[in-house]
């Protein structure tokens, strides 16, 4: 018989004949208030979850007494307990390094907006107050030179500080959980702990996971370390960061500026006080959303879908440690 699979967010044609091809597929548009007693229906027969952008809770998948295995379209897994999971034997399949260089080019587009305040400028030149040439309190300033420090130099901070190093000829500096010989070696990184890194970068680029570890990692105490000229970057997870301190930063011209991929709540309200600043940069989580890479991630999510239903964990499987195999 086939496994039944739950679908909880579109995909193209082709990947969802494959899943079909193999399971018994009940497919839903993402997770709303309109479906959500009928997805927790289906919850009762799962054996597969496939989807993303929808916290599955613990209390949603007590629901899902045959569930086998989940499979999330990110890298991030922020949206699994996997120490739940892993109490149950789930494992949690997710997609890594097929959108490590997407992200970092996105994570440098913010860099760069930053830098040089290019979405302040477009606007002004889009909306008629170009009258004459830009003076001084509109320059922006350099990136090439500057010294970049990563939070979090895993897959996708390599990625950024690679093009900080070849391209723009950056001193790199990062603080993780542990040494990252290849980044020393290939792109001369210096490890420090992240006080330093703070107090001595000119752009602050965080690119941890959200776990119990990371969750406001940055708040007023450390944007006060910041150079005063200093250029925060996030692109991890919106919670990360003590979002409330980050407007005060920017506001009182603790920091210079900010590019944000991630926030608190997503999507971010129009009424953020975020919204109000000319100083922060503001995506909406498009680290990965190029066609190539979301089309890579969701061939990639489906692969592992089925070889984790398989029994086969040897790839991308986020709580392997944690499972009883
Ligand atoms: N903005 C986006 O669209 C987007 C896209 C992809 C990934 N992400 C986020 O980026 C995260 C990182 O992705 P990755 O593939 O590079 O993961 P990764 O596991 O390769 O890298 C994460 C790094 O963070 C380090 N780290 C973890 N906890 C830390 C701590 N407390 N202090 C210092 N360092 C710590 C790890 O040691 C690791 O080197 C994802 O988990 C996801 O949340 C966002
Ligand atoms: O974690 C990820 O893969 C990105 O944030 C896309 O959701």
């Amino acid at each position: 018989m086939k496994k039944k699979v739950i679908l909880y967010r579109d995909i193209p044609a082709p990947e969802r004949q494959r899943l079909e091809a193999q399971c018994d597929v009940t497919f839903f548009d993402g997770i709303n208030q309109d479906n959500q007693q009928a997805f927790v229906s289906a919850l009762a027969d799962a054996d597969g979850l496939i989807g993303s952008s929808t916290d599955m809770r613990p209390e949603l998948l007590d629901r899902a007494p045959k569930l086998k295995a989940a499979s999330t379209i990110s890298v991030g897994t922020d949206q699994y307990d996997l120490n739940y999971l892993a109490k149950r034997n789930i494992p949690l399949m997710h997609t890594p390094g097929v959108l490590n260089e997407t992200t970092a080019d996105t994570l440098f587009t913010l860099i760069m907006c930053t830098a040089r305040r290019a979405i302040e400028l477009s606007n002004m030149v889009r909306e008629g107050r170009w009258t004459s040439n830009i003076g001084e309190s509109l320059y922006g300033t350099d990136v090439h030179g500057k010294t970049l420090g990563i939070i979090g130099m895993g897959r996708i901070g390599y990625a950024i500080a690679k093009r900080g190093h070849f391209g723009f000829d950056m001193k790199i500096q990062y603080s993780n959980r542990s040494r990252k010989p290849d980044a020393e070696q290939d792109l001369h990184a210096t490890y420090m702990d992240m006080e330093t890194l703070l107090k001595t970068s000119d752009f602050v680029c965080v690119m941890t996971p959200l776990t119990a570890q990371t969750e406001r990692l940055i708040g007023a105490k450390e944007f006060a370390l910041m150079k005063k000229s200093a250029i925060f970057i996030n692109g991890s997870r919106g919670k990360v960061i003590d979002e409330a301190a980050l407007v005060d930063a920017l506001s009182n011209g603790t920091i210079r500026a900010a590019g944000l991929d991630v926030f608190e709540v997503e999507p971010l309200s129009g009424d953020s006080p975020l919204c109000k600043l000319d100083n922060a940069v503001l995506f909406p989580h498009i680290g990965s959303a190029t066609a190539e890479t979301r089309l890579a991630m969701i061939t990639c999510a489906v692969d592992n879908l089925l070889n984790a239903l398989n029994g086969d964990l040897s790839q991308n499987c986020a709580n392997l440690h944690l499972l009883n195999r």
